[in-house]
């Protein structure tokens, strides 16, 4: 199957570390070269959309270092399109003499650029060129900075300044710009955290990089979209049948929150599992057959080695009978590994670090499903052993791949954005979708939605096994189905899903399952039933 590459993000420390053999080579300056021109490419995509570039206003706030340097040579390059090019020094010496990139700035001048020392209140765009990925310590917002021009538009150079370009914390103060145009490689720390909320629309711009990034999964932070949630989800071979498809046992509801069990129900069947065979009490299973007449129902759920994922959790009551049914699930995954295991909602209150560690030791494929409350209370519950709850590490993406690697179980930490790691620090940003999902309920969607993406990739192993004797796909590493990917797909057709109802003028969890129906029968047949999804 030929696709285009899973877009990724790096840190902006692999980033630098990737420039150091080109530095080495001498080719420093052309690479700033290939930065300017694609900061000015963007710039000029700005302002064109205010009205004519030539004598247009373009500001540039320029630091010390290199970022200051893409600045200046931008600034040179827009200057020679008929744009006033104003460059702003952020710091100077003892004698006042601007401190910046003195071939920049050379560069600006020949060019009939100016510096000025506050940005012009006619700017149309303000260039932020004051700190790039050699951001250290905290970042005082300089004066220059602060009232800039209601009208004009900021494009951070490489990173808003005051951003990590590794973990998107904020430390000081930050720029908040419209677009942020990066160098070499999408930087993790433009899509987590305060990062993300300051970048605005990120453009990266290639300056040949690619060879000297880090290939292997644990340096790098993927980005779901929708071609790579269809490879991980394809439509059922010509041949498939219910069992070929995957089957999901589904432990939700109680006799207190019936709803959960019809939801999470619902999403595993709408998202194309083979069966969904729900188990719970009386009432939760008279709710789910009156929802879906294809559903099975029981006391006690599918049989283990029938079963290709289980969903437990959502609607469990616990302080009736949940341990119990936890264990159940627990066991008939112990007892057929094969099978994978999602964890959401009251489950993550009910699983321990034992249970975490048996899953573990049998091989088995475990995805934890909490929002943000619910893991801040796994991780004081299940630390991190040896370490202060999830462990110390510096940023919410690696607490997580700290914990996911200490327990053994994938985690997927929804919110805004959904972020996914695995055991082996292989980790995917999801940010499809917006507050359109945050209703209740469409969390318990979710969890079906994920069990049957999960089912039917059990089932599409335990055939290829039958039938090849392989275990899974062959092939870049970048097409294989690993659980995390697997789950960032089911997050992003749970997103997209959400996002087409909401266009439809719908917003209930209770309608979102069909949505998702809708989602993937798109994605599957494409035209011939709809649109493909893109
Ligand atoms: N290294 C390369 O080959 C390339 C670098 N590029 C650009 O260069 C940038 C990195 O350049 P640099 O390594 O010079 O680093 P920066 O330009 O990001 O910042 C370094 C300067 O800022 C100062 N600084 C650091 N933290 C500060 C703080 N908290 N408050 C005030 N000043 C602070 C440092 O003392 C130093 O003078 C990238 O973000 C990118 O824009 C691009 O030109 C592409 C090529
Ligand atoms: N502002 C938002 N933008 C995008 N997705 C959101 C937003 N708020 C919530 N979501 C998504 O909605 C779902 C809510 O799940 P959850 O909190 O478990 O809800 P519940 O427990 O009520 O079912 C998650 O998939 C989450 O990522
Ligand atoms: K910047």
């Amino acid at each position: 199957m030929t696709a285009s590459p899973t877009p990724f993000a790096v840190t902006g420390s692999a980033v630098r570390a990737a420039e150091e053999p080109l530095l080495a080579a001498g080719q420093g300056a052309a690479l700033m070269r290939c930065a300017a021109w694609g900061l000015a490419q963007h710039v000029l995509r700005v302002l064109r959309g205010r009205g004519p570039v030539a004598g247009a206003t373009v500001a540039a706030l320029v630091g010390t270092g290199n970022n200051g340097g893409d600045a200046l040579w931008a600034l040179a390059l827009l200057r020679r399109r008929g744009v006033a090019a104003v460059a702003v020094p952020i710091a100077r010496d003892e004698h006042g003499a601007p401190r910046w990139h003195a071939e920049g700035w050379a560069a600006l001048r020949a060019a009939g650029g100016t510096a000025a020392d506050v940005v012009p209140a006619r700017a149309d765009v303000v260039v932020d060129g004051m700190l790039g990925t050699g951001f250290r310590g905290e970042f005082a917002v300089p004066d220059a900075a602060r009232g800039l021009p209601a009208g004009a538009a900021v494009v951070a150079c490489d990173v808003p300044s005051g951003v990590d370009a590794d973990t998107g914390e904020v430390r000081g103060g930050g720029v908040r710009a419209e677009v942020t145009v990066t160098f070499g490689a999408l930087k993790t720390g433009l899509l987590l955290g305060d990062g993300a909320d300051l970048a605005g629309d990120v453009r990266l711009v290639d300056i040949g990089l690619g060879p000297h990034l880090p290939s292997a999964p644990p340096e790098r932070l993927r980005v779901m979209d929708g071609p790579t949630a269809a490879r991980l989800h394809p439509a059922p071979a010509a041949d498939g049948h219910k069992y070929t498809r995957g089957v999901v046992g589904v432990v939700a509801g109680s006799a207190r929150y019936p709803g959960a069990a019809v939801l999470s129900t619902s999403g595993a069947l709408e998202a194309g599992a083979g069966m969904a065979h729900h188990a719970g009490p009386a009432t939760t299973r008279a709710a789910v057959v009156t929802a879906h007449p294809e559903a099975l129902v029981s006391a006690e759920g599918p049989a283990p080695e029938r079963t290709d994922a289980w969903v437990v959790g959502p609607g469990l009551d616990t302080e009736d009978d949940a341990r119990e049914r936890f264990i159940r699930v627990r066991d008939a995954v112990l007892a057929n590994p094969r099978a994978a295991l999602v964890v959401d909602a009251s489950a993550l209150t009910l699983v321990t670090a034992e249970d975490l560690a048996a899953l573990r030791d049998a091989g088995a494929r475990v995805v934890l499903t909490p929002h943000a409350g619910e893991w801040a209370r796994l991780t004081e519950r299940i630390p991190v052993p040896g370490a202060d709850g999830a462990g110390h590490a510096p940023d919410e993406l690696a607490r997580l791949r700290a914990w996911s690697a200490a327990h053994g179980a994938a985690v997927l930490l929804k919110g805004p954005r959904t972020l996914v790691v695995a055991p082996d620090g292989e980790a995917w940003l999801m940010g499809e979708g917006g507050p359109e999902l945050g209703v209740g309920g469409t969390g318990d969607v979710l969890s079906g939605v994920l069990g049957a993406v999960l089912a039917a990739d059990a089932a599409r192993r335990a055939r290829a096994a039958e039938e090849e004797g392989a275990t899974c796909g062959a092939g870049e590493v970048e097409h294989v189905p690993t659980l995390a990917s697997l789950a960032a797909a089911a997050a992003w057709l749970h997103a997209r899903a959400g996002a087409d109802q909401a266009r439809a003028g719908r917003m209930t969890a209770g309608t979102l399952p069909a949505a998702v129906g809708g989602t993937v029968a798109r994605m599957w047949w494409g035209e011939a039933r709809g649109t493909r999804a893109d």
